[in-house]
């Protein structure tokens, strides 16, 4: 018995027409997709002329297992990607233990299949304990299946660690991931360094503390040959940066975030740094860097939307602006936030954010889905554009509640999704 999707309205990612289409899924992959499928013998799902997009890929999450089961688990983690829309996550391996070994990697894969509702594809750190002293066994970790290296959460402070890094990634074919960020420009810094730190007396983290690392790491990439992909890019500059490595024919990719492309520093002096909710690395930065990273969206310098969902406790986030711990949740309204604020407002059209969530990270690393086609993955998502509703941390399966974005009301939100045939999550 398959389970047949009737009263959708597919999106046509070349044309961004949306067309009547019936899928049948059979399995973990789509058996058919016509006008009408014959209706005999399969679960019927009917779409209320919902729109059926490939479910969302999020190269870029934090899960906080093993270790910090108080911010997230991948239980919660995945039920809050699965709402968003989302059927595959990458998860970083700034947990405790760090996630350096390959037994740490099975082990992600191993809670995963029991408790997961999506698929998670967990990254290898590049240094032991992310500490920055000594490489890991990055062949090890790629044969246990990690999708890319990185030490996210910390920028990896020695060039020559980086380019050993690179250069056995590059033999291995494995992208190296990297959080951009010099430590000691960066040094004891909460927020974006400028007039806003100044006026508040917090100690600032300038763009160059991003884009001087983000240029050392392109020449590395380009003298190994290793695929580079640049973590939430957040400052002109380093958008500068990546478009001339694009140029170049480099084989280098980058990520922004939601609230990288939708906030700035603002938010943070309207409330005179009192709300550590509005905390994050790399830090909500100027008017001018917020144009250059939509501007990098649109010309196909900036490759994907990657959340950076980074949960933390409710306690943690009521520390003072300058001891909170950095880091937005954000996965379960990532699109309908988008949808919403780029979409509606006509900055970019339906299909080619599509393809920042779905089929640009799938083509950039090389991962099943990305689209609904016929033999494919059934990995897809069912959104409804008309309803909208607030961003409600109340109603998130995520245990992380610390997003800016509260009590804004967004349409685009998902009603069905489907994780490799699955029924990962349905509206009521
Ligand atoms: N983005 C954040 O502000 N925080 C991340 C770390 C990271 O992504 O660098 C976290 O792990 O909490
Ligand atoms: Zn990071
Ligand atoms: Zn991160």
């Amino acid at each position: 018995m398959g389970l047949l999707l009737k009263n959708g309205r597919l999106l046509n990612l070349e044309t961004g027409e949306l067309e009547a289409r019936e899928i049948l899924i059979e399995g973990d992959h789509i058996a058919e997709i016509a006008e009408l499928v014959e209706e005999s013998g399969h679960e019927v799902h009917d779409l209320n002329g919902g729109v059926i997009l490939p479910g969302y890929i999020d190269m870029h999450v934090h899960l906080r297992q093993p270790g910090f089961e108080a911010k997230e688990t991948i239980e919660t983690g995945t039920k809050a990607a699965a709402r968003g829309g989302y059927t595959t996550v990458a998860c970083m391996p700034n947990t405790r233990p760090v996630i350096d070994t390959p037994e740490r990697i099975r082990y992600v894969y191993d809670v995963t299949e029991k408790e997961g509702s999506c698929t998670v594809l967990p990254y290898g750190a590049i240094t032991v304990g992310e500490l920055g002293e000594e490489l890991t066994d990055i062949i090890a970790l790629r044969e246990a299946g990690a999708v890319g290296i990185t030490d996210d959460g910390v920028g990896v402070q020695s060039s020559a660690m980086m380019r050993r890094a690179m250069e056995v990634a590059a033999c291995q074919d494995i992208p190296v991931v990297i959080h951009s960020e010099d430590e000691d420009l960066a040094k004891d810094g909460c927020m974006n360094e400028g007039v806003v730190s100044k006026r508040l007396g917090l100690p600032g983290i300038p763009g160059l503390a991003e884009s001087v690392m983000i240029a050392r790491d392109i020449m590395l990439a380009e003298e190994t040959g290793a695929h580079l992909h640049v973590c939430h890019i957040s400052d002109a500059g380093s958008v500068e940066l990546v478009r001339w490595a694009k140029q170049r024919g480099l084989k280098v990719t980058t990520e922004v975030t939601p609230h990288h492309l939708l906030l700035t520093e603002s938010i943070i002096d309207e409330t005179d740094g009192g709300d550590a909710n509005m905390k994050v690395n790399p830090p909500l930065r100027t008017e001018a860097d917020r144009q250059a990273c939509l501007q990098g969206l649109l010309d196909g310098t900036i490759d994907m939307i990657a959340t950076d969902h980074a949960p933390h406790t409710e306690e943690e986030k009521k520390r003072s602006f300058a001891t909170a711990p950095f880091g937005f949740t954000g996965i379960e309204f990532a699109f309908p936030l988008l949808y919403t604020e780029l979409v509606e407002k006509g900055t970019i059209g339906l299909a080619e954010l599509v393809k920042k969530f779905a089929t640009n990270p799938a083509q950039v690393f090389r991962l099943p889905g990305g689209k609904v086609e016929q033999g494919g993955i059934a990995d897809l998502t069912v959104v409804d554009l008309e309803t909208e509703q607030a961003i409600d941390p109340n109603a998130f399966f995520s245990k992380g509640k610390n997003t800016p974005f509260v009590g804004k009301r967004v349409k685009g939100w998902s009603t069905l999704t489907i994780n490799r045939g699955r029924v990962t999550y349905k509206t009521e």
